[in-house]
């Protein structure tokens, strides 16, 4: 049983009954104001009415923010790098578990790249955050993704070695990429006893996305950090509210996609 009575409320601030829809928009700094960035108050407005428990930007944006989250989860992002710079997966520090309390977050994270170059500065970074956030009760959401030269991205063993990675430094809730079936990925989630939740990638159609979060549930994971299927779609309240339906009440791809008012044929 978890004693520490702050980090399980800051928990309870970012999930419902243990299950997570985070909804990050740090990709500002990745890939710059893309669609749904630009206008972040209305798709954040848009994205915590359909049922997001918490949304995820860098420090920056907190302003923009608190006024348009309806009262849900906050976590501060504290590491970035961009897709035009000289390497993506060199994420720098941009925060600290300080800067994240300051603009009034409830928990903070941090992208790993194990498996690249920069896999050893970014692992003793993180774990100097989670000891950090740790003297605050400030959960971590640990973003460790399987990258770098050779590496599978999806690959189910590189994913366990990933999450395993993130509970041995100390986080509390990790977040990798999907596998591509419930199968494999049962076996990433049984790698650790974290709660695991996937990234979406890059938007693929509305049944595509729902059928991954279906995947990720029937897999035994926590639930989600998807951005891009969500902030990139012209209706990010009604995807939002088709993934909500999987994770918060366990729905099938149809009755998720017909709640939402989104095509079953999509
Ligand atoms: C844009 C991407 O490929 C994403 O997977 C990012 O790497 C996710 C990440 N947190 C970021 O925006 O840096
Ligand atoms: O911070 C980025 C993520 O957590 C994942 O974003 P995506 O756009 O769903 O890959």
């Amino acid at each position: 049983m978890n004693t520490d009575v702050g980090l399980s409320a800051r928990l309870d601030r970012i999930s419902t009954d243990g299950r997570y829809l985070i909804v990050p928009m740090d990709h500002g700094i990745t890939l710059g104001p893309v669609t749904g960035l630009v206008d972040i108050e209305s798709t954040i407005d848009g994205i915590t009415r359909g049922g997001a428990d918490a949304v995820l930007t860098h420090k920056g944006t907190a302003p923009r923010v608190h006024p348009n989250k309806n009262g849900k989860g906050y976590i501060v992002h504290v590491n970035g790098s961009t897709d035009i710079g000289p390497d993506e997966n060199d994420k720098r520090l941009t925060g600290s578990v300080e800067d994240a309390l300051r603009v009034g977050a409830d928990a903070v994270s941090f992208h790993i790249n194990v498996g690249s170059d920069y896999e050893p500065d970014q692992m003793t970074q993180l774990a100097d955050l989670c000891s950090r956030a740790a003297d605050f009760s400030v959960p971590v959401l640990a973003m460790s993704y399987a990258r770098g030269p050779g590496i599978d991205e999806q690959d189910p063993e590189a994913l366990a070695h990933a999450v395993r990675l993130a509970e041995e430094v100390g986080a509390d809730v990790v977040k990798t990429a999907y596998s591509g079936d419930a199968e494999s990925f049962g076996r990433v989630v049984e790698a650790t006893r974290l709660p695991v939740v996937i990234a979406g990638g890059s938007r693929g159609t509305d049944r595509e996305t729902v059928e991954m979060v279906r995947g990720t549930m029937d897999a035994g994971a926590a639930g989600v950090s998807m951005g891009r299927s969500i902030f990139q779609h012209e209706n990010p309240e009604a995807i939002t509210r088709a993934v909500s339906a999987v994770i918060h009440d366990d729905a099938d791809v149809d009755t998720a996609l017909e709640r939402a008012g989104l095509g079953i044929e999509a």
